[in-house]
């Protein structure tokens, strides 16, 4: 068992890379602690089987270390590292029972039969597989070879860590939550590292206590689902998580708020004054995010607190209503090129027309150059009611 620590990481497939598009991987610096339940979570092409490999020693960094505890494992052969792999495909050996395919790592150890015995037992057990010991893997269906992939990953009690990648692609959709949950079970019961790669958020959240999601080489955001919710650390977390991902609107600031959007019509949000003051300390590229979940539309607003009345106000037009089962998804037209979505519960009155809708300050984000600014979130500082030019009221 270990902590597996990446220091100052970075792989090219290139011979001479000389800019960062050059690298599959980014230089990056980070920890897998010791016991976690981690999710890789990243659209296709950022990156993940790349560093997976790197972890368990298929491929060789271009730069930086890979450590396990205090150990620098860069020369060791995957055989060494301790690190079970499990691939989209399952990995079994056809002409062998699973009970073989199973005992098949201890065996490579040399270990007493005995002892092979008892663990493929356990293990078989865990992954109700135990019923199957004695079939030839050739006859099993492709769930069935995908836990016994796991089931050899996870025989051997001296693996550092497990790594999952895209474990469940063949799976039938109503077994996937099965196992996972399974995964999940095997985690708590054998305290491993499980480190599980996917690109579908549902996947990573009901799996991981915490998720690192990738994007273009990086790791962009580490924390737990609601972190990544509440405070994406990066527009693209923004974006990829959730459903729909964040509202997200570039901004110029004004005297007394900042414009949505861009050209005569974008709409005008007023912010307080030091948080205002704030963001023009800052050069470069500013955006707003807030989720669909926390735009409030005004039906629903008018019923809420009324602490938060001198919060600002903007009108649009409904330009779509999507009925999504258990939610619904309004899209608001609010001028400046600037489309809001918001997610409101299934029962809730359907707008039409020109409605006014609420960003309360609570869940405002603001981003510069797609970076999460550490700024205070806009208290209701805003005291003027008045109308502002383009119809909003503050
Ligand atoms: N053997 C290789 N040679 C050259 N480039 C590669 C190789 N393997 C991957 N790449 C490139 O490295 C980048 C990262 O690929 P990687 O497979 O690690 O991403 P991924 O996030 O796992 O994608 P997916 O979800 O589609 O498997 C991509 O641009 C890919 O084209």
């Amino acid at each position: 068992m270990a902590a597996i620590h990446l220091n100052d990481l970075a792989h090219s497939y290139m011979a001479a890379p000389s800019e960062d598009a050059d690298y599959a991987i980014r230089r990056m610096n980070h920890v897998w602690e010791q016991g976690g339940a981690y999710a890789l979570l990243g659209p296709s092409g950022c990156g993940k089987s790349t560093l997976l490999n790197i972890i368990s020693g298929l491929l060789a960094p271009s730069e930086g270390e890979v450590r396990f505890d205090d150990r620098v494992v860069n020369q060791l052969p995957p055989e060494e590292r301790n690190i079970a792999q499990v691939f989209q495909f399952p990995v079994v050996y056809d002409t062998m029972t699973v009970y073989d395919n199973l005992a098949f790592p201890l065996r490579n150890q040399r270990q007493p039969e005995h002892k092979v015995q008892s663990r493929v037992r356990e293990i078989a057990q865990v992954l109700e597989l135990e019923s199957l010991l004695e079939r030839r893997a050739s006859n099993l269906t492709a769930d069935e070879k995908q836990k016994v992939s796991m089931g050899r990953g996870l025989v051997r009690d001296d693996v550092a860590a497990i790594l999952f990648d895209e474990p469940l692609t063949v799976i039938d959709p109503h077994l996937k939550w099965k196992l996972r949950r399974k995964l999940k079970q095997i985690h708590e019961q054998f305290n491993i590292t499980m480190v599980y790669v996917t690109h579908d958020q549902l996947e990573a959240s009901t799996f991981a206590d915490k998720i690192a999601v990738m994007y273009e080489g990086r790791i962009v955001q580490f924390g737990t689902p609601r972190e990544l919710f509440e405070d994406p650390a990066h527009t693209f977390v923004g974006y990829f998580i959730g459903s729909p991902g964040m509202n997200l609107a570039r901004i110029s600031l004004e005297t007394q708020g900042v414009r949505l959007g861009e050209g005569d019509s974008a709409p005008l949000l007023r912010l307080p004054r030091t948080l205002l003051a704030t963001l023009s300390e800052r050069n470069g590229d500013l955006k707003l995010g807030i989720r669909p979940e926390f735009v409030e539309l005004e039906a629903a607003a008018l019923e809420r607190s009324e602490t938060e009345s001198t919060e600002h106000w903007l009108s649009g037009q409904v330009t779509l209503v999507q009925d999504l089962g258990t939610y619904k998804v309004v899209d608001i037209d609010i001028g400046g090129g600037c489309v809001f979505k918001a997610r409101i519960e299934e029962d809730a009155a359907i707008p039409h027309g020109r409605v006014r809708m609420r960003l309360p300050a609570r869940w405002q984000r603001f981003y510069l150059d797609e970076h999460l600014l550490d700024v205070l979130p806009a208290s209701a500082e805003v005291t003027d009611d008045v109308v502002d030019d383009k119809g909003g009221v503050a």
